[in-house]
């Protein structure tokens, strides 16, 4: 498996969210996607899912562009919080595993017991964090070669923060999975990240392997990124 994005352009009005993008993905590896808000992260992941469609360029998978079709392979989870408050966690995960084929169950009960989420307990009654980790069961759960998180930590404590990274390099396939996270909180994620990509104005203008910035540079991915980004301090 890999993801190919070549030159793509997307559109808003005349806005473009998206200016010419090439990158390649592969399997096994884990990428963290990076830039300030607005700078594209979330309209590169929904292409990758076969949600949002380039008006020039293409994006493939394994080869296949992506279609509607597609998005079967791709587990996606969106900054959006879409449960039904009136499930219950264990209905919640029911309900997901009947939408999709390749849902583990297995992994889902495990990952449950992991991040200590109650099957009973109502999803309206759980905090912010369990919310939020409630999310990550229902993606990580299923069995696709592509896993796309988009912004996993937002508004999560770092106990919750690190809970979640743990589970990440537990449960991914890196026989057969590849992960992309786009996200602002660098620290927590700059262990997990073999590659890291930042996009500025719907522009890749910065991407570089983690360990060889570590060793060759001698540099952490987030002082790489305030010398990119001119030593701003926002990311
Ligand atoms: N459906 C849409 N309609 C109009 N403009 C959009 C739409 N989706 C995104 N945009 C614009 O495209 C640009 C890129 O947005 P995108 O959501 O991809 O950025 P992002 O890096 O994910 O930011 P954030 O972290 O805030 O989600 C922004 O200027 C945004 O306002």
């Amino acid at each position: 498996m890999a993801i190919r994005v070549e030159g793509v352009i997307k559109r808003y009005g005349n806005k473009r969210a998206l200016n010419g993008v090439s990158l390649t993905f592969e399997k096994g590896k884990i990428y963290g996607l990076l830039g300030q808000n607005g700078s594209g992260k979330s309209t590169l992941l929904k292409m990758i899912a076969g949600l949002v469609f380039p008006d020039e360029g293409t994006v493939s998978l394994s080869g296949s562009q992506v279609t509607r079709r597609t998005c079967g392979n791709v587990a996606y989870l969106t900054e959006l919080d879409m449960f039904h408050d009136a499930f219950t966690v264990g209905d919640t995960i029911w309900y997901t595993a009947s939408q999709f084929a390749d849902f583990d169950q297995r992994k889902a009960q495990n990952l449950l017991k992991e991040f200590r989420l109650d099957p009973s307990k109502k999803v309206k009654s759980l905090s912010k964090g369990n919310r939020g980790r409630l999310k990550l069961v229902a993606t990580l759960a299923r069995n696709t070669e592509v896993i796309l998180l988009d912004e996993p930590f937002s508004g999560l404590d770092p106990m919750v923060r690190d809970s979640i990274v743990q589970s990440l390099l537990k449960y991914i396939d890196f026989e057969q999975q590849v992960l992309i996270i786009a996200t602002h909180e660098i620290n927590e994620i700059e262990p997990l990240l073999d590659e890291a990509i930042v996009i500025r104005d719907g522009s890749v203008i910065g991407q570089e392997e983690v360990e060889s910035l570590r060793e060759e540079q001698g540099l952490s991915v987030l002082n790489w990124l305030k010398q990119l980004e001119g030593n701003k301090e926002e990311v």
